[in-house]
């Protein structure tokens, strides 16, 4: 399989990249992707140029695994910890044009100071010519249930956020967090400009990033109860120190979630959640 090591920026990562020129890029820490190119030499992925890299904070961009926690729906770091530590590589595969990288983090002193249960957490990669998913599976490794919220947190780049408009959300129940108000959505399209944040009941069919050079198509196992959708818009991307002035312009988190209702995984248990990115 071609993996490649590689330092970015001074971070250790793994580089997938398939005979097409496809290639995606994730970081140790957080088993962050940061990159995704497909063929034509686009990224698809935003990944801020001021995130930062120090091995302790979370990286702003690409997909950061938000787990056992939803943003600050709890006592924990905000979204969990685990996008704040260095993940393993394992060995990954090979099924007809697809590969796939695998990274693990199982609990460990550090983690249980944190958060007091055994677990194991597994992400697996899998790229193929024109699409990306992403899978977080987790297991209960310790003697006693617990609970987790989370969220895979893609933060996708658009040439204009302006010009762009996301579909597929019409009629879904939606809570807007910036106004704090409860209601369902009727907008046959969504469009943006300024603080948007809003936790949405996950359609059933897929979602589409529109723009003007193209679409992208946005899919999430049924497990993944909810999708949110994220800009901080002008006002909130300069309060953002990891973020240039104008980064609202060029992202779109759009993001496969667990929230209202928290998994509850017995001893021994295990859960799947996956989101998976094409270009049409
Ligand atoms: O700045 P962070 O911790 O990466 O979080 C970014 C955003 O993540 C989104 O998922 C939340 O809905 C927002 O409320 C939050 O601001």
């Amino acid at each position: 399989m071609p993996l490649q090591s590689l330092d970015f920026r001074g971070q250790p990562a793994l580089q997938l990249a398939l005979p097409d020129g496809s290639a995606c890029t994730v970081a140790l820490h957080g088993a962050q992707v940061l990159s995704w190119m497909t063929a034509d030499g686009i990224e698809r992925l935003y990944l801020s140029p001021d995130a930062r890299f120090d091995g302790r904070s979370a990286i702003r961009g690409g997909v950061p695994i938000c787990w056992p926690q939803f943003n600050q729906r709890g006592l924990l770091p905000k979204h969990g910890f685990v996008r704040n530590i260095a993940w393993r590589a394992e060995a990954g595969g090979t099924d007809g044009p697809a590969d796939t990288l695998v990274l693990t983090l199982h609990d460990d002193e550090a983690t249980r100071a944190i958060w007091p249960h055994a677990f194991h957490a597994r992400l697996a990669v899998t790229l193929a010519p024109r699409s990306l998913r992403v899978a977080l599976h987790i297991d209960n490794t310790g003697g006693a249930p617990w609970s987790f919220a989370a969220a895979l947190h893609s933060y996708l780049r658009v040439d204009e956020l302006t010009e762009a408009h996301l579909e597929g959300l019409q009629g879904a129940n939606r809570w807007d967090a910036v106004r704090d108000d409860r209601h369902v959505d009727l907008a046959p399209a969504l469009r943006f400009g300024t603080e948007f944040d809003s936790v949405y009941t996950a359609p059933a069919q897929p979602l589409h990033l529109v723009q003007p050079a193209g679409t992208l198509e946005i899919t999430q196992s049924a497990s993944c109860t909810e999708t949110v959708v994220w800009n901080p818009g002008p006002e909130l991307s300069v309060r953002l120190e990891d973020l240039p002035d104008d980064g609202w312009r060029h992202m779109l988190c759009v993001e496969a979630a667990r929230i209202d209702e928290p998994v509850l995984l017995a001893p021994g248990g295990n859960w799947v959640g996956w989101q998976q990115l094409t270009v049409l």
